[in-house]
């Protein structure tokens, strides 16, 4: 076995592995990613990023995987991160990018900052998916001091708690126990969210698949919305995370935006001894 290229990336301090699987596919286990995942002996990420060919015409697809090895819906950090790269490669801004769940349109902007366009929110509770139908505004699930959430699926599912103080809460405890609660039968991703002022508010969260991140898009995205739909927030604002600051949007006709920065911490290549390790 070779060793195999990839990119180390971060939107917040959401950090990614991305590999490129344009040329030639690249199909790694579960096994394999938690390898590739563990911080101490292998590369250590929150999402696996596979880029691919695109299937329906698009500029690229992308293929996202939990440090968990499980392959989900969306990622929103990630996105930005790998229009930047695709950006740069194509010398155009402006990008499509095909994911499990749909096309995203992608901006790379002036100040260097990237914009996605994650499409539109699904409210209703067999979109989420909840286990049995119920007003997905006020969710009676969860774990003291997180008892009714605001759920809310931006591609991949979350459950968004208001709370007072974010930083009081005890995610690291809380947040597993929620993520595996019947009710989610695909599991879920789940924010705290304090809310600051109409056009700003603190999120925390633990994500499936992952636990405690340093920003989660998609969660910003949903944090926003839930808070709109309670009548806690402008539709535009900024949404700081423990890694920085992303500013959302849910327009009128009813897009979700997200822009904020990315980096490239570094490029690397996997010793078969690390990809073979399953
Ligand atoms: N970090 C992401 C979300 C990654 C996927 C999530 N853990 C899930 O299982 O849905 C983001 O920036 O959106």
């Amino acid at each position: 076995m070779q060793t195999l290229p990839f990119i180390k990336m971060h939107g917040l301090g959401n950090d990614f592995v991305v590999l490129d699987g344009r040329a030639a596919p690249i199909a790694l286990s579960e096994a394999q990613i938690r390898a590739i995942a563990d911080r101490r002996t292998g590369v250590g990420f929150d999402q696996m990023i596979v880029i691919e060919p695109p299937k329906n015409g698009a500029d690229a697809f992308m293929r996202i995987l939990n440090a968990d090895g499980g392959e989900v819906e969306a990622c929103g950090n990630a996105t930005r991160c790998v229009a930047s790269w695709l950006s740069a490669e194509a010398h155009k801004p402006a990008l499509s990018i095909e994911t499990v769940v749909g096309t995203l349109l992608t901006n790379v902007n002036a100040d260097g900052t990237v914009t996605v366009d994650m499409g539109e929110a699904r409210l209703g509770w067999n979109e989420i998916p909840l286990a049995r139908e119920m007003d997905t505004l006020k969710v009676a699930a969860g774990v003291a001091p997180l008892l009714e959430a605001t759920c809310v699926n931006v591609g991949n599912p979350h459950a968004v708690y208001f709370v007072d103080d974010a930083e009081a809460i005890p995610m690291a405890e809380i947040g597993p126990r929620i993520e595996h609660d019947p009710l989610f039968p695909q599991r879920i991703n789940v924010e705290a969210v304090q809310i600051l002022s109409p056009t700003k508010m603190r999120m925390r969260v633990w994500e499936r698949g992952v636990g405690i991140t340093r920003a989660c898009g998609t969660g910003a995205c949903a944090s926003l919305i839930a808070a709109v739909r309670r009548g806690l927030s402008e539709r535009k604002a900024d949404v700081i995370l423990d890694g920085g600051t992303l500013t959302i949007e849910w327009t009128e006709a009813g897009r979700v935006l997200m822009t904020g920065p990315v980096a490239i911490s570094y490029r690397g290549e996997l010793e078969p001894a690390v990809i073979g390790a399953a």
